[in-house]
């Protein structure tokens, strides 16, 4: 038998490893709920046993470590971790704890969404943004500002400008995005993240910049660490000056004169957490009144005036029925899970990436295994483990084939890459992906050309490249399973229409590596014409803001080889658009029919321009302030309707932002 010990000894191990492998790799081998149970179990023993807890147990200290290439930065404010409650009555053993110590009366709480992101504190002097940091281990974080200053939604200057203000929040990914970000992974071999929240910690923790700008992150404040200038004596004080200093606040938190609804609160947005575009993990209780925090103090890892109330994973048990290989546009193969059917997070689940040969491995999961599901930034099913105990025996463990599902080339897998690939560039499975990927709504949006109907086209050689669409016949497509004169028809207008997208849409759809939409709308906005990649350098694409040495590469080596230029011009040829309209941002920019005051002079451009750059993307320019005004931009000596827009609460725009919304570059 192991001694209590013996076995706390061996679970701090256990999350030390852990906790390298989350906080510095942004990698967790464990899902986050298997990590609060030996978490909890370890609390539980020290608390048995008070004389094992030793000082550098991760019971007593906050878990991250600073990353090495960035600039150590000592927190003026320790930042904290927050303590857990996991039911009911441990939020109920919270609020007696409080009120023991500061009576009936004190006690009144801010509920607020526990966003699943990574705490960031940012400093302003004088209202201007000077630094932001990592948490780190509490008192040392990283310097980060050249990538936090990617994130739109962060202000970069202060509505008021005073003299010092410190304040904590948290950057995340939403869903989409880290969707989106884990398909482009899985596309281009990479592995993939496991959850918004070590998405996000691997975007912000970059040191190339542009990577970080190319990932999109959004940002909710919530606490206020330092402040010159002003008194402040409660939570909900601090969330309405947050905004009113133009910081992004989460309005979803709620005032709670009880424990009971503190209790409702919780319990609703358990039920609502898959409305909101970003995950959240539980809810957090604060006592509202801040000088009663200052009586209660902190620990070393957090403060005794707040919990963190954590939803129950959600989690579900299944079988696997099958494994399919599937192939995708880049040859990638990917190993999909097919499962019994669970409803899990309100959906049907019934198949899940593997992502790689070796996560299989690693997980050890077999054909027939009872495993456990969940869904990863609450929207990509995924295996979380298989149930060993629970086999018969009659399980198969999974090979990787050496040769291609598909087309039966040789499987080929590259040094530092998890993925395997087809090695064949004419591998049917791969040109039907590449047709499908050319098709959809972020690419050429062609509706009506589905996987059924691309099967057949590639299976009976109708198509052999994305440029062989545009040349299809209303009668041979009638000719088809399921298609008819009508469908024929629709489809040819559906390519037809498609012809006119801007010149970003149709970059994404060549599908280029590392090549997403929002660096594809970059390349067009700065070339316009798509002759003009007949030239480029590596040095030259490197030059443009947000595009680091891996697109750079990429696209180079795309545009150096003759077979996509003859595809290139086969489109152009059959009347495909190849340029980028002046402002195509318009069509989903934050412009259209927002309403925009100008005050102040702007260095780089005069008013007119100003009116009509706005105008031009859809927005309309007036001369008041009012509550319905959307932005008001403030260049140099801005008069009193900037005072008015602070006053209403307007967002107000300093030149820079201006610029960055224009999607313009930002002068010096
Ligand atoms: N899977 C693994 O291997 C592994 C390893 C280590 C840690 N973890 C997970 O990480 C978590 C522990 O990390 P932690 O120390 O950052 O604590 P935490 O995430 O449980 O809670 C503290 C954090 O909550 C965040 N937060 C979000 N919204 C907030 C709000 N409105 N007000 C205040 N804070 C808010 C802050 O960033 C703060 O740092 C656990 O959930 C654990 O499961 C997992
Ligand atoms: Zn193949």
């Amino acid at each position: 038998m192991e001694t209590p010990r013996e076995r706390a000894e061996k679970l701090r191990e256990e999350i030390r490893k852990h906790d390298y492998h989350y906080y510095v790799l942004d990698q967790p081998l464990i899902s986050d709920a298997e990590y609060d149970r030996l978490f909890r179990e370890l609390v539980e023993l020290e608390q048995a046993y008070p004389d094992l807890v030793t000082p550098d147990s991760p019971t007593q200290r906050v878990g991250g470590e600073v990353l090495k290439g960035f600039t150590p930065v000592q927190h003026r404010v320790p930042l904290l971790s927050l303590d857990n409650a996991f039911n009911e009555r441990e939020l109920r053993d919270f609020n007696r704890r409080l009120k023991e110590r500061l009576g009936d009366e004190a006690v009144a709480y801010v509920c607020e969404l526990k966003i699943d992101g990574v705490s960031i504190a940012l400093v302003y002097q004088d209202g201007v943004l000077m630094s932001g940091a990592t948490r780190g281990d509490g008192i040392v974080g990283e310097d980060v500002t050249a990538n936090i200053r990617t994130i739109k939604s962060l202000p970069l200057r202060l509505t008021y400008p005073l003299p010092r203000v410190e304040v904590r929040g948290e950057v995340y990914m939403p869903k989409e995005a880290f969707a989106r970000l884990n398909r482009e992974r899985e596309d281009r071999g990479e592995k993939t993240f496991a959850n918004p929240r070590n998405a996000a910690a691997g975007s912000i923790r970059q040191l190339d910049p542009k990577v970080t700008a190319g990932r999109t992150l959004g940002l909710l404040v919530y606490d206020i660490l330092h402040l010159e200038g002003k008194e402040i004596d409660s939570q909900r004080e601090t969330l309405e000056f947050l905004s009113e200093l133009g910081f992004p606040v989460d309005r979803n938190f709620r005032w709670c004169a009880s424990l009971d609804e503190v209790l409702e609160y919780c319990e609703e947005w358990q039920g609502r957490r898959h409305e909101l575009p970003y995950e959240i993990d539980g809810v957090v209780v604060k006592l509202n009144s801040l000088p009663a925090r200052q009586l209660l103090g902190a620990t070393a890892k957090s403060p005794r005036w707040a919990i963190a109330y954590k939803f129950p994973a959600e989690e579900k048990e299944t079988k696997i029925v099958a494994i399919e290989l599937n192939v995708g546009r880049t040859g990638v193969i990917t190993p999909t899970a097919v499962m019994e059917p669970v409803s899990l997070a309100g959906t049907t689940v019934s198949r899940a990436s593997l992502h790689n040969y070796d996560l299989i491995r690693e997980k050890d999961i077999r054909v027939g295994d009872m495993v456990v599901v969940h869904k990863a930034g609450d929207i990509i099913p995924e295996v979380v483990r298989s149930l060993p105990e629970k086999r018969t025996g009659k399980e198969i463990e999974f090979k990787m084939p050496d040769k291609c599902p598909a087309c039966g080339s040789r499987v080929v897998r590259f040094s530092g890459e998890v993925a395997y690939r087809c090695d064949n560039i004419n591998c049917p499975a791969r040109l039907k992906e590449s047709l499908i990927f050319f098709a959809s709504r972020e690419a050429m949006d062609i509706e009506g050309l589905g996987p059924a109907l691309v099967e057949q086209l590639v299976d009976r050689g109708m198509v052999s490249n994305v440029a062989d669409l545009y040349y299809l016949r209303a009668e041979e497509l009638a000719g088809l399973e399921r298609m008819g004169q009508k469908s024929a028809a629709n489809l040819i207008r559906a390519l037809e229409q498609s012809k006119g997208r801007p010149l970003h849409r149709l970059l994404n759809a060549l599908g280029i590596r590392y090549v997403g939409l929002k660096t594809a709308r970059i390349l067009a906005e700065h070339y316009r014409d798509i002759e003009r990649f007949s030239d480029i350098d590596r040095e030259e694409l490197m030059s443009i803001p947000e595009i680091g040495e891996k697109i750079a590469e990429s696209v180079t080596a795309f545009f150096a080889e003759p077979r996509n230029w003859d595809s290139i011009h086969k489109l152009k040829k059959a009347g495909v658009n190849t340029v980028e309209p002046e402002f195509s941002m318009a069509q989903d920019s934050q412009f259209a029919g927002k309403t925009f005051v100008l005050t102040g002079a702007l260095e780089s451009m005069t008013r007119n321009e100003a009116t009509k750059a706005i105008e031009d993307r859809g927005g309309k320019v007036t001369n008041s302030v009012s509550r319905k005004t959307d932005f008001v931009v403030a260049g140099r000596d801005p008069g009193s309707k900037y005072d008015k827009a602070v006053a209403l609460g307007v967002t107000v725009l300093d030149e820079n932002q201006f610029l960055q919304l224009l999607g313009r570059q930002a002068k010096a």
